[in-house]
């Protein structure tokens, strides 16, 4: 063969197989990154034209014409949307630890400077630190109940009130403002010891300093950011977001500041005291005495500046609360620290030399967002899920008298004087699948809103598809529990009995994913015991107490709100009478 026809043969073969190559490795790349199904998109905007409030209808139509997983671009966000239980297991089960960042947002960021906000934080040792505090020392089973007296109280006053506005006519009640004011006063007592809301607002239509805020911000948080869905247009703010942001900002400062600071002067005042009945009085103490343990992962550079000082000053005794008594401490202890003793047993020590040494506001910032995190995260959601089961018993007076005989068999004093207790309540078998069934209807939070950790930054493949670094997963909550292939036929109807038949062990506590409203795994709410404390307890006190009407001529709207939790359209507007005896009525 002469050297130009090998030469050509040579060429030909090479070219060939480059070509194949290209051809199977390209191929490769396709099926090693193939999506999950999705409508085609658009540029720039992605999918967002098929996004409307509420957020679970628009993906519920999505998973209707894709399937149980579906791909969209949120933007420029990447998203995956799951709406069966089995993908909620895979995705938030196995899957938990590779998706337990929470989606990045301005107003996260801009509200609880740099998202300061545990709900909203990053997963990493912060995050873990804080969220030992609060499921730990904070929210568990015991620190609930320690707080049973003031909510006893709390209900007390709610039921005193529903009275004489009874007693002097048939007063219309906007049931939402009356259970938020009640709701709120059990938690900020439980948080730092201050009622912040007044009752009678519930006739009046007035609003609390504090309600006042927490809606401005809800108005922040509620307007979708462009910068949040498209990064690089985020230096537009044509609706002037982030001014609308600080200043919300400023209000949650200003507010909680003033109580932390009041507390830390009360501290100072009773470390002279030896008072033992003040210690740990309520989260804000235990985030007081967890201070420096907080500072030591948010702000090491100050944390260090702490311990430098307090070397420096060589206290010989600071006065702090411990858990068990005021003590003076010995200098010696702030050396041993810096040769290895843990932060936690110093924290409290540190501190307080912290306290001594430097200015308040500095470093208050970490309890101030824990504050501001748990009454955002516990009151609306609780009220919006007390509001729905109480509607829920209004369009279903055979339910709603089931209980009642339920609660008249537990307690036959007089309905209007004396509170249900949690006690009593524990073991009311017809009350606990009513809040079932009203949490499986109506998740408060109807879309959970996970994002892949940031570390992962090749992204990830799960089963057969793969996921871009940063995909956020939205699992349709409210769609799971409607799924009639799961629920059967009445997936849609209010029917607690479906929780007593065969003693169906389901529960809402994130074992079982067809029913999650309070999510699952590492990132699942933390406020679970209390929120199944407070919407039981409110809501056996609201029916055992009244009868209760819909105003006349009004007509009972079900219909559900646009906005990213998922409230009544409009609130509930409910009319008390006073029930003659508690026999009588059922
Ligand atoms: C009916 C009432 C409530 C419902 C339905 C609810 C639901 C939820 C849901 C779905 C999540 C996200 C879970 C996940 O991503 O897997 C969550 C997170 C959270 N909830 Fe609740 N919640 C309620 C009450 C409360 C209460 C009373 C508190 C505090 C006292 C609270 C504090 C929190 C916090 C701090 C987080 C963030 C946890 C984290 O990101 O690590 N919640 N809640």
């Amino acid at each position: 063969m002469d050297l130009l026809v090998f030469c050509e043969c040579a060429c030909a073969i090479l070219t060939l197989l480059f070509v194949m190559r290209t051809i199977l490795s390209s191929g490769k790349r396709r099926q090693g990154n193939r999506l999950p199904p999705g409508p085609p998109g658009r540029p720039i905007l992605g999918h967002l034209h098929l996004l409307q409030l509420p957020l679970h209808e628009s993906l519920h139509k999505l998973a209707q014409q894709y399937g149980p997983i579906v791909f969209i671009k949120m933007g420029a966000m990447p998203t995956v949307v799951i709406s069966s239980p089995d993908l909620a297991r895979k995705f938030l089960h196995e899957h938990d630890h590779d998706f337990a960042d929470r989606p990045s947002m301005e107003a996260s960021k801009r509200i609880f400077l740099d998202n300061g906000s545990m709900v909203m934080m990053e997963y990493g040792p912060l995050w873990r630190e804080l969220r030992k505090l609060y499921t730990v020392h904070m929210l568990s089973v015991r620190r609930v109940g320690m707080f049973e007296r003031s909510r006893l109280e709390e209900m007390h006053t709610c039921l005193e009130t529903l009275q004489n506005h009874a007693l002097r006519g048939k007063p219309n009640v906007d049931m939402r403002k009356l259970v938020f004011n009640t709701v709120g006063n059990m938690m900020s007592r439980m948080l730092f010891s201050k009622r912040l809301f007044d009752l009678d607002e519930a006739f009046s239509g007035e609003e609390s300093h504090f309600k006042a805020i927490v809606e401005r911000s809800a108005v922040v948080f509620g307007t979708p950011f462009l910068g949040d869905l498209i990064p690089w247009l985020s230096w537009l703010d044509i609706q002037g977001l982030r001014r609308m942001m600080d200043a919300s900002r400023k209000e949650y400062d200003d507010f909680f500041e003033a109580i932390i600071t009041e507390r830390i002067m009360e501290r100072e005042g009773h470390a002279a005291a030896d008072d033992d009945d003040e210690k740990d009085k309520d989260c804000l103490d235990t985030l007081l005495n967890a201070s420096f343990c907080i500072l030591a992962y948010n702000c090491p550079d100050v944390a260090a500046k702490v311990l430098s000082h307090a070397h420096s000053c060589s206290y010989s005794c600071i006065h702090f609360h411990s858990s068990s008594s005021l003590t003076y401490l010995p200098g010696c202890l702030l050396k041993n620290f810096q040769h290895g003793v843990s932060i936690s047993s110093c924290s409290q020590y540190l501190f307080c030399a912290w306290m001594s040494a430097h200015s308040r506001h500095k470093c208050i910032h970490n309890e101030l967002h824990a504050l501001q995190d748990l009454m955002s995260a516990s009151v609306e959601t609780t009220t919006t899920s007390i509001e729905w089961t109480i509607a829920e018993l209004l369009r279903n007076p055979r339910h709603l008298n089931k209980l009642r005989e339920e609660l008249d068999m537990v307690s036959s004093s007089d309905p209007h004087h004396n509170c249900l207790e949690d006690p009593q309540l524990g073991n009311l078998k017809y009350l606990e699948a009513i809040v079932k069934e009203s949490l499986r209807l109506h998740p408060p939070f109807s879309v959970d809103m996970r994002q892949m950790c940031g570390g992962l930054k090749n992204g990830l493949k799960v089963g057969e598809y793969y996921f871009p670094a940063k995909t956020r997963l939205l699992t349709n909550l409210w769609a799971m529990a409607r799924d009639t292939n799961v629920w059967g036929s009445s997936a849609g109807q209010f029917c607690p009995e479906r929780f007593l038949v065969d003693e169906d062990s389901r529960d809402v506590r994130g074992q079982h994913y067809e029913l999650l409203p309070f999510g699952t795994g590492r990132r699942g709410c933390p406020g679970t015991n209390m929120a199944l404390t407070v919407v039981p307890f409110v809501v056996a006190n609201l029916v055992k107490a009244f009868d209760w009407e819909i105003p006349d001529g009004a007509v009972l709207d079900l219909s559900e709100g646009a906005a990213l939790t998922a409230p009544m359209a409009k609130p509930l507007i409910a009319v008390p009478c006073i029930r003659r005896s508690s026999s009588s009525s059922s």
